[in-house]
């Protein structure tokens, strides 16, 4: 009896006390990995100049009411395109956000640099408005199999020359709310391009990709972000996320959908850091002021 409750315990320890040796593999293993950096100082009025790497902002504007921040967005970004019908919203919205100011100075004032899309949504005046101010047309009405947020993306990655795409941040506002289908498919689009910086926006919250490739390091911006955050496995399994930071950490915990899936956690601390063996949505709330 003694030596049976001996071998459990001798296993039991075995388990769950690594040894020495296999703790410094995973040091190693941690060590090895490429740090990425995360911050929503874009939601800032200036961004701190000790923002490290500096990003280059894309704006890129869809087909849903526009956030209240999206001035703010548009002065960060050095690129402004719409999706197809997202061109409507900035004809039309972007003056109520100033309606002491003629509306057509507000609209001449926020001119896109591109609309690409397949055209079935975009006004003809607001197309022939934009059009006479010198913003470039891509209509891309024969691809029915892709959405106009994917057109946009390979605009930016593949056309938009002249613009720093070392350190590039795609910034996609009104990507959340509405239809869920659309929601879906703009999901897709920051999993198809995994390898660009993506974050998409509603006036509600926002939500990134975490690459499995690297460790990440999110700066919360406690002024405009959070408390409420969700990290999320898309598209397979992950059997093993350890996070810091959060009140509902993850310790070499799995995940899936149809089982344990991290929403409505709340940040505890500026620094939230995860790593995973797959890639995982980053969300979290946006303060309304
Ligand atoms: N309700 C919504 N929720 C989330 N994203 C949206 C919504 N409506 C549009 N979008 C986004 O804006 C982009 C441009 O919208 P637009 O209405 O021009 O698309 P569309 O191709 O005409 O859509 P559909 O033909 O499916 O109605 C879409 O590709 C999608 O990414
Ligand atoms: C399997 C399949 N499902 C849906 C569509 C339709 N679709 C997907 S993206 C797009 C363009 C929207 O601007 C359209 C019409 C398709 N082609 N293939």
């Amino acid at each position: 009896m003694l030596r049976l409750q001996a071998i459990i315990l001798a296993k039991a320890k075995h388990f769950t006390v690594p040894s020495p040796s296999s703790l410094r593999l995973v040091k190693k293993r941690m060590i090895a990995m490429d740090l990425m950096h995360h911050s929503s100082c874009f939601l800032l009025p200036t961004i701190p100049l000790q923002r490290r790497p500096s990003l280059t902002y894309a704006l890129l504007v869809l087909n849903q009411n526009l956030p209240r921040f999206t001035p703010l967005l548009w002065n960060h970004a050095q690129l402004h395109l719409c999706a197809d019908g997202g061109a409507n919203r900035l004809y039309d919205e972007m003056p109520l956000f100033f309606p002491q100011e003629d509306a057509s100075d507000v609209r001449r004032r926020y001119k896109p640099d591109v609309i690409k899309g397949d055209m079935d949504s975009i006004r003809r005046e607001v197309l022939e408005f934009y059009a006479s101010l010198g913003t470039e047309i891509v209509d891309k009405s024969h691809d029915q199999d892709t959405t106009d947020l994917h057109k946009c993306v390979t605009y930016i990655r593949d056309s938009a020359s002249g613009l720093d795409k070392s350190n590039l941040c795609i910034l996609v506002v009104g990507a959340l709310g509405g239809r869920f289908d659309h929601e879906m498919g703009n999901l897709n689009v920051i999993c198809r391009f995994s390898s660009m910086r993506i974050v998409l926006l509603s006036n509600d919250s926002l939500i990134h990709l975490l690459p499995r490739t690297y460790c990440h390091v999110i700066h919360i911006q406690t002024s405009v972000e959070g408390p409420h955050c969700g990290l999320i496995p898309i598209g397979r399994p992950s059997k093993s996320t350890t996070t810091t930071g959060l009140q509902w950490d993850l310790n070499n915990t799995a995940m899936e959908f149809g089982g344990l899936v991290s929403t409505s956690n709340i940040v505890k601390k500026e620094k939230v850091t995860v790593q995973s063996d797959c890639d995982l949505l980053w969300t979290i709330s946006i303060k309304k002021l």
